[in-house]
C-alpha cells in the first residue's frame, strides 16, 4: 500500500481527524519520503495539506494541516455529561468533533438501568438546586421530565426533610419521630463547634477527629444508648454526600460547598433522557479506550487499546479522577509536576447502590428508610424509589469504605446483605424479584464514583485540575469550578468550561483574537425556555 491509499483510505469523510494504526503511520514514514504532500491529499477530491512529523517523543504521529477555512479538529475523550456538554458546544460552533468512549454506551457515571421495566438510576439520581439556579434544570423542563422534591438546601447535613425518614434500631425497633429530631438538633450543634476547632487549629484534621474535640469539651453534647446510634447515623449520611469517611473529610473544607439553592429533586424518569438529548447527533465512538495521548506543537495524537490513532487540533480529556489517578492514560510528554502532584492531591469517594425490585409494597410510605447502630460503618438506609416513581423499588446506599466492602461480594451476596438489613426492620419483607447492584469503585471506567477532598489538601488543587496543558484541556466532574465537584451539573458545567477554555486557544492560533462565549445550542432553543417545572411530592 502506498501513501497516497493510506490516505484515501483512512481519511474520513472530509475530516482532519484520521484513524491510522501504528503500522500504517510506519508505512506512511517510509512512503511519504520525498512525496509531494499537496498532491497525496487531493485524493478523493479531499483538499489538504499533508507532511509527516517525527516530533513527539520521537515516535510518528502524522500532522496535517488544513486549508485555513477548514474547522478546527477536536477529540474529548469519555462521553459522560461533561465530555458530552464540551462536544456539543464545540460541534455546535461547527467544530469538528469526536469522543472517544471506552464503555459501550454513553452516559459515564450517569447510568439509568431499565432491566426492571421502569427507569433506575444507578448512578446520579438527583438534580440539586432543582428548583432554582442548576443550568440543567431548562432542558430537563423542555424535556418534561418529572422531578421528585426531596429536600430543601440544607443538604450536607440533611438531604431528605427529616419528616419524611422512618429510623428503626438493629432489632427492628422503631425509633420515635422525637428523639430523630432532638437529636437532629444536638448534630448541627456538634457541627457549628467544630467551626471553632477549625479555628483555633491551623492544621487540617478529619472532621471526625474534630467532633471528639468538640464532645471532649462539651460532655453535655454526647449520646448515650438510641441517641448515640441516631448520632452515627446522621453521620454515615454525612458520609453518604461526601462518598467518604468520616475519619478522612476534612475539617477544613467539609461545609465549604456551594449548594445550589432550589431544593434536591429526584429524576422520575431517569437521568438518561437528558444524557441522550444532549449527545444528539454527535459523532461517538464507543468501546474506544484510550491509552495514550500524545501533544505535539501543532496537533495531539491520541492512541485507543487496539492501537488505533486518532489525530486532531487539541484534545478536552474528561474522564473520571480515579483513572487519571490510577495512570491508566499515558502522557507524552508527561504532564507537568504541578498537575501531576494535583491528580495526586485530590481523592476519589465511593459509593454504591443496591436496587431491589419487589412484587408489592410492604414498608410504610416514607421517603427513607435508615437502621441505625453503634458506627456509622453499621448504619445503613434506603431510598423509597416508590414514593418518588409509584414502582416497588427500594434501593439501598452505601458509601465510603462500606461501599468498597460491598464491591468484594458477589451481587448475589450484596442483595442478600441488603435483605438481611431489610429483615431487620420488616420480618416479613417478601424475597426481591430483581436486584441490581453497582461496583463504582472497582469500575475500570470510573475507579470510584466522585471526587472529594482530602485533609490537608493544597488550596490550588482544582485550579490545577482545569488548568490546560499545551493543547490539552481538562473537564469532568473533579475540575468543576464554585465548588460544584461530585455532582452532575459541575460535571456539566466543567465540559462547557474546558470547550470555552479549547475554542478561545484554537481560534487565537488560527489568528483570531476573540473567541465569543460557548452554549450549547440547546440553549438557545431549550434553555431559555419558561415552561414550569414538574415537580411532585406525594
Ligand atoms: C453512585 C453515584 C451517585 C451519584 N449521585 C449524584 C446525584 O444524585 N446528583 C448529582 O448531581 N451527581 C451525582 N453523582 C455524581 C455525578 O454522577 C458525576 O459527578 C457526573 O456524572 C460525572 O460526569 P463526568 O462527565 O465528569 O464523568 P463520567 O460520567 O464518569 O464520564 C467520563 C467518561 O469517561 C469514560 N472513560 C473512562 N476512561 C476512559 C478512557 N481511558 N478512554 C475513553 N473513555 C474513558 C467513562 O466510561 C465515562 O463515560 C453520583 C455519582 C455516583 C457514582
Amino acid at each position: 500500500m502506498d501513501a497516497k491509499e493510506l490516505f484515501s483510505t483512512n481519511l474520513i469523510d472530509g475530516c482532519v481527524i484520521v484513524d491510522v494504526r501504528e503500522e500504517s503511520l510506519e508505512k506512511l514514514r517510509h512512503n511519504c519520503h520525498g512525496m509531494d504532500a499537496f498532491d497525496a491529499c487531493a485524493i478523493h477530491g479531499h483538499v489538504y495539506v499533508v507532511s509527516v512529523w517525527f516530533a513527539v517523543t520521537s515516535t510518528v504521529t502524522s500532522h496535517i494541516k488544513r486549508q485555513c477555512n477548514s474547522p478546527p479538529t477536536l477529540i474529548v475523550i469519555g462521553a459522560g455529561i461533561s465530555g458530552i456538554a464540551a462536544a456539543r458546544c464545540l460541534h455546535d460552533a461547527s467544530f469538528k468533533v469526536i469522543v472517544l468512549e471506552s464503555r459501550d454506551r454513553i452516559g459515564g457515571r450517569i447510568y439509568t438501568d431499565y432491566s426492571f421495566g421502569c427507569p433506575v438510576d444507578m448512578g446520579a439520581s438527583w438534580l440539586h438546586g432543582a428548583c432554582n439556579e442548576n443550568p440543567l434544570a431548562p432542558l430537563i423542563r423542555a424535556l418534561g421530565l418529572t422531578l421528585y422534591h426531596t429536600g430543601g438546601d440544607n443538604s450536607v447535613i440533611f438531604d431528605h426533610d427529616l419528616e419524611s425518614c422512618m429510623l428503626f434500631n438493629i432489632d427492628g425497633h422503631q425509633v420515635p419521630q422525637h428523639i430523630m429530631m432532638e437529636v437532629g438538633d444536638t448534630y448541627k450543634r456538634i457541627l457549628a463547634e467544630t467551626v471553632k476547632v477549625r479555628d483555633e487549629h491551623p492544621d487540617d484534621m478529619p472532621i471526625l477527629q474534630a467532633i471528639s474535640i468538640v464532645l471532649n469539651r462539651h460532655p453535655e453534647l454526647r449520646q448515650q444508648g438510641l441517641a448515640h446510634e441516631v448520632l452515627q447515623w446522621y453521620i454515615c449520611r454525612m458520609e453518604a454526600w461526601f462518598a467518604s469517611d468520616a475519619d478522612i473529610i476534612p475539617l477544613k473544607t467539609w461545609d465549604q460547598e456551594h449548594i445550589l439553592t432550589g431544593g434536591h429533586g429526584l429524576m422520575v424518569q431517569g437521568y438518561d433522557p437528558v444524557v441522550k438529548a444532549l449527545a444528539n447527533d454527535l459523532d461517538i465512538r464507543l468501546n474506544h479506550r484510550v491509552t495514550k495521548i500524545s501533544d505535539g506543537y501543532n496537533m495531539v495524537m491520541v492512541t485507543v487499546e487496539d492501537g488505533r490513532n486518532f489525530v486532531a487540533d487539541a484534545v478536552i480529556v474528561t474522564v473520571p479522577i480515579g483513572i487519571l489517578k490510577a495512570n491508566l492514560i499515558e502522557f507524552s510528554p508527561k504532564l507537568p509536576h504541578w498537575k501531576a502532584e494535583a491528580i495526586k492531591d485530590i481523592g476519589m469517594g465511593n459509593e454504591n447502590k443496591i436496587a431491589l425490585r419487589f412484587d408489592a409494597v410492604f414498608w410504610p410510605n416514607v421517603e427513607v428508610l435508615g437502621i441505625v447502630a453503634p458506627t456509622s460503618y453499621a448504619c445503613g438506609y434506603f431510598l423509597n424509589l416508590h414514593k418518588a416513581t409509584g414502582h416497588p423499588i427500594l434501593v439501598y446506599m452505601a458509601a465510603g469504605k462500606f461501599a468498597y466492602d460491598l464491591e468484594k461480594l458477589s451481587d448475589e451476596s450484596a442483595a442478600n446483605f441488603a435483605m438481611q438489613q431489610l429483615k431487620k426492620m420488616f420480618p416479613d419483607a417478601s424475597k426481591p424479584v430483581q436486584y441490581l447492584v453497582s461496583h463504582w469503585g472497582t469500575d475500570p471506567n470510573s475507579l470510584g464514583c466522585y471526587a472529594c477532598d482530602l485533609v490537608g489538601m493544597p488550596d490550588d488543587v482544582y485550579e490545577r485540575l482545569r488548568a490546560p496543558v499545551g493543547n490539552l484541556f481538562f473537564g469532568g466532574e473533579a475540575v468543576s469550578m464554585d465548588d460544584h465537584q461530585g455532582s452532575v451539573h459541575g460535571a456539566y458545567s466543567s465540559g462547557v468550561m474546558a470547550a470555552e477554555n479549547c475554542q478561545r486557544h484554537l481560534l487565537q492560533k488560527q489568528g483570531h483574537m476573540e473567541s465569543l462565549p460557548l452554549v450549547p445550542s440547546v440553549r438557545h432553543e431549550i434553555f431559555e425556555t419558561t415552561i414550569p417545572p414538574q415537580i411532585s411530592r406525594i
